[in-house]
């Protein structure tokens, strides 16, 4: 039995992830981290599921009264980075699925991690369709070097770009070398209107209601496109990852970032 702790429960995200626990036989959700509660039960706070199971508003004194094996965080990237920490200093492994993570946050967490000699996992996306995407994307892009990222995501996404096409870029850059795209002598009339930039490569972030996430990553040849494209139309596309995240924290030591390493 794996006991564990939800951070954001009422989010789009963590109310599909406290269902996803509720339904394991090897789960147990042990309370929830939410910044609006505390000292109630999921029953009386609105808009969680109504299961008594207690809230609180503190992450330390939920760890120092639960001990959970298990912190799953889906709140925000400031949020995200502090229940991380503090998950480690007390021994709770953590599966973070908060995104807006730099390069730097990486290096730090995983240095952490690693002093702690204790498993932790930040995965930018769960979805099993997207992971796969990453991973064609870094095949394809042996052979076809030029490089276009279009990230989509709904219009309340705090981050950009993606998590999801922040890994997608460094992945790529793991079999590409850095070179710039496009005309030598391009210049922008209107300011970011090539997007952001990543050792040459071009990420756009387009945000509006009515969309999930989704991601074309677009390979340029000479005569020739590629376009690789991965959609979630819901959120509990995301829950088998979630699932697979959990057992896999309880078996690594070290900072996990990205599923691609668990799936072959
Ligand atoms: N890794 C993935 O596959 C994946 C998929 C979807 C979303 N996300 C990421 O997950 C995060 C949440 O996404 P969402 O769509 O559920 O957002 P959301 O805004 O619907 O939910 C976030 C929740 O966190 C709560 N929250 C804020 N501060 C808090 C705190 N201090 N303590 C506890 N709870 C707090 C908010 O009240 C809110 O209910 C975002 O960073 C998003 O980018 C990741
Ligand atoms: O809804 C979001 O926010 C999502 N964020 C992740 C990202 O930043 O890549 C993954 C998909 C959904």
């Amino acid at each position: 039995m794996i006991s564990i702790v939800i951070a954001g429960p009422r989010g789009n995200m963590g109310r599909e992830a406290v269902k996803m626990v509720e339904n394991e036989d090897q789960f147990a959700l042990k309370a929830v981290v939410d910044h609006r509660y505390d000292g109630i039960s999921m029953k009386e706070a609105e808009g969680m599921e109504p299961l008594d199971i207690p809230v609180y508003k503190e992450i330390e004194a939920c760890f120092t009264e639960e001990q959970p094996d298990v912190l799953i965080d889906l709140t925000n990237p400031e949020t995200g980075k502090v229940h991380l920490r503090k998950a480690l200093e007390h021994g709770v492994r953590p599966v973070i699925g908060t995104t807006g993570f730099t390069d730097e946050d990486i290096k730090e967490l995983s240095a952490e991690a690693e002093k702690k000699k204790l498993g932790a996992v930040i995965a930018p996306n769960f979805a099993i369709g997207a992971i796969l995407l990453m991973k064609l994307s870094r095949m394809a892009a042996r052979y076809m070097d030029d490089v276009e990222i279009i990230e989509q995501h709904h219009d309340r996404k705090l981050d950009a770009p993606s998590g999801t096409a922040m890994k997608t870029a460094q992945m790529i850059s793991e079999v590409r070398k850095e070179k710039p795209q496009g005309h030598p002598d391009e210049t922008e009339a209107w300011e970011h209107a090539r997007g952001a930039e990543y050792e040459g490569m071009r990420v756009h972030s387009v945000r509006l209601p009515g969309r999930v996430a989704h991601q074309e990553v677009i390979f340029g040849g000479e005569g020739q496109t590629l376009t690789l494209r991965h959609d979630s139309l819901n959120r509990t596309s995301f829950m088998p990852g979630v699932r697979l995240a959990v057992e896999k924290v309880m078996e690594t030591t070290g900072l996990v970032y990205g599923l691609d390493e668990f799936i072959d």
